[in-house]
């Protein structure tokens, strides 16, 4: 671990009382410090030398702390800044984040949350942030953190089209600093991918990565979720347990679909930004967390604050930078290196090699249509395609666009497809005219093609040729069907995970 000494620090106040209050805090902590009164004071001192963070006053005698961090950008220094603001000027605090602070402070300064953004900026755990006891994990059921499938997020988000490159553009302005961003985009556009892109070009990347779909959780269990609980806070609650925050701490914090969540746990969420402490049900004090926000919508929040639904606080809190995912129909360009990216993924899931290509034709096929549901949408279809062709291409045929579910197309492509138990899923279909329709026919579809790969597979000892042979398939078609649809072999038979292959 580094030596607090290593780290140099500029204090920047034109009041010598608070410059030499910031100087002692900081000096006791161990850091080596220097201070400055104006702007060019301080601009004469950076000219001499580099510091590890540079705090700010905004209001300065000869400028404000805003001018000194726009030097800083242009000269592509690479301190980091701390912007102190007056108490009720959210507006400065935006605009110091929005022009590249790392973080800012409101006076008058708790010296505790000093030290804490100060350890933070430097990368440091702040020494009142380190958790007291290690309480139990939480459930993750309605989490999901970690890797969303393999190679980083940079790595898979493909497409190099102005706006792509925008994104890209402002994921490593933003990842430098503490901003809250909000990633706006329609579901599937790759909001989740932005998230993870920006914690992994971050500082924080060495810390946890904890995705949170706001709208997954029941709102009796949020507050719990989200802050923890201590043992005996209800009837079950036997444990201590940590929430979100606590796991997400010195790393990001991504809330899903944040429009979703209810205007009492808002405002609850709002207290817990504002102090930078949560304070766990059934605990009699705060504990300080140093955790980064970023947040998603598919809504349009700034309707959801008219019509009352979302606080119009919260949403300012939120909303310091936003990025914009636009939908895959808005940069058709992009398609075939998204293609080429997930048809790699959907060969390495299924430990296939190498990759089957898209025949120029099903590309002008892709291209006529509109993708809804996106970037997740061309997935699936393509997920779909692959295992229905198996080979080295992907055609036309394989597709399956929507509208071709319609009328004799299907019939046609079961029944050139391969015999035997997939004409079953058609002939079931029509044995029963009566039967419910399914409300959602993919999912239905996929069940009964699980279904028969399990039972071919039990029938055939759990041997992937012969139970592929038997249905007419290959032993690359078994491989990319039992990977999309998450059948594993197992050493006692078979798995199906019925998440699918995500
Ligand atoms: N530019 C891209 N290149 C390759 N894959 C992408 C790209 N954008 C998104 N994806 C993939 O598309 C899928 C959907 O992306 P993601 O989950 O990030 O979307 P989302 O906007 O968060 O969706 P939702 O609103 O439904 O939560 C993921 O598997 C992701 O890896």
């Amino acid at each position: 671990m580094t030596l607090a000494s290593h780290y140099s620090l500029l204090v920047v106040d034109d009041e010598p009382d608070l410059r030499t209050l910031y100087e002692l805090t900081l000096l006791r902590e161990g850091y080596d410090v220097e201070t400055a009164a104006t702007v060019e004071d301080a601009w004469a001192r950076l000219h001499d030398r580099t510091y590890s963070a540079v705090i700010t006053d905004m209001r300065l005698p000869d400028g404000t702390g805003l001018d000194l961090l726009r030097r800083l950008e242009q000269a592509g220094r690479r301190e980091r800044t701390i912007v102190i603001t007056a108490f009720g000027s959210p507006e400065n605090a935006v605009e110091a984040l929005k022009a590249g602070a790392y973080d800012y402070l409101t006076k008058p300064v708790d010296l505790k949350q000093f030290r804490a953004v100060v350890a933070s900026a430097l990368g440091r755990q702040a020494p009142a942030a380190a958790p007291s006891a290690a309480p139990a994990p939480v459930p993750r059921t309605p989490q999901r953190s970690g890797a969303a499938g393999s190679g980083s997020a940079i790595e898979r988000m493909a497409g190099q089209s102005p706006s792509m490159q925008q994104v890209r553009a402002l994921i490593d302005k933003v990842a430098r600093s503490m901003a809250p961003v909000l990633v706006a985009g329609e579901s599937g556009t790759g909001k989740e991918l932005v998230a993870r892109a920006i914690h992994e070009v971050s500082p924080r990347q060495g810390q946890p990565f904890i995705a949170v779909n706001c709208g997954a959780i029941p709102e009796q269990l949020l507050e719990a979720e989200f802050f923890g609980y201590r043992k005996g806070a209800f009837t079950g609650a036997n444990e201590d347990r940590e929430g979100f925050f606590q796991a997400a701490r010195g790393g990001t914090l991504f809330l899903d679909e944040i429009g979703d969540l209810p205007l009492s746990m808002q405002s609850k969420l709002l207290r817990v930004i504002q102090e930078r402490a949560v304070r766990p049900v059934g605990a009699v004090s705060e504990t300080p967390v140093d955790v980064r926000i970023v947040s998603a919508t598919h809504k349009d929040l700034a309707a959801e604050v008219q019509t009352g639904r979302f606080r119009q606080d919260l949403y300012y809190r939120l909303n310091v930078i936003q990025i914009r995912v636009p939908p895959l129909r808005e940069r058709m360009e992009d398609l075939p290196a998204i293609c080429a990216r997930v048809l790699e993924r959907i060969a390495q899931d299924a430990g296939v090699w190498p990759p089957p290509r898209l025949a120029p034709e099903a590309l002008e096929q892709l291209r006529h249509y509109n993708f809804p549901g996106n970037v997740r949408e061309l997935e699936n279809l393509l997920h779909r395609a692959v295992a229905l062709s198996g080979g080295e291409w992907v055609d036309e045929g394989s597709l399956l666009l929507p509208d071709a579910y319609e009328g004799d197309t299907v019939m046609q492509d079961f029944d050139t497809g391969a015999g035997g138990a997939r004409l079953e899923a058609p002939a079931m279909a029509q044995a029963d005219t009566q039967a419910p329709l399914p409300t959602n026919l993919e999912a239905y579809l996929d069940s009964v093609e699980r279904d028969i790969l399990v039972r071919a597979l039990e029938r055939h000892r759990f041997n992937r040729t012969a139970a592929g042979a038997s249905l007419g398939l290959s032993l690359r078609q078994m491989r990319y069907r039992m990977a999309r649809l998450g059948v594993m072999v197992a050493e006692h038979g078979v798995t199906p995970d019925s998440d699918g292959s995500e």
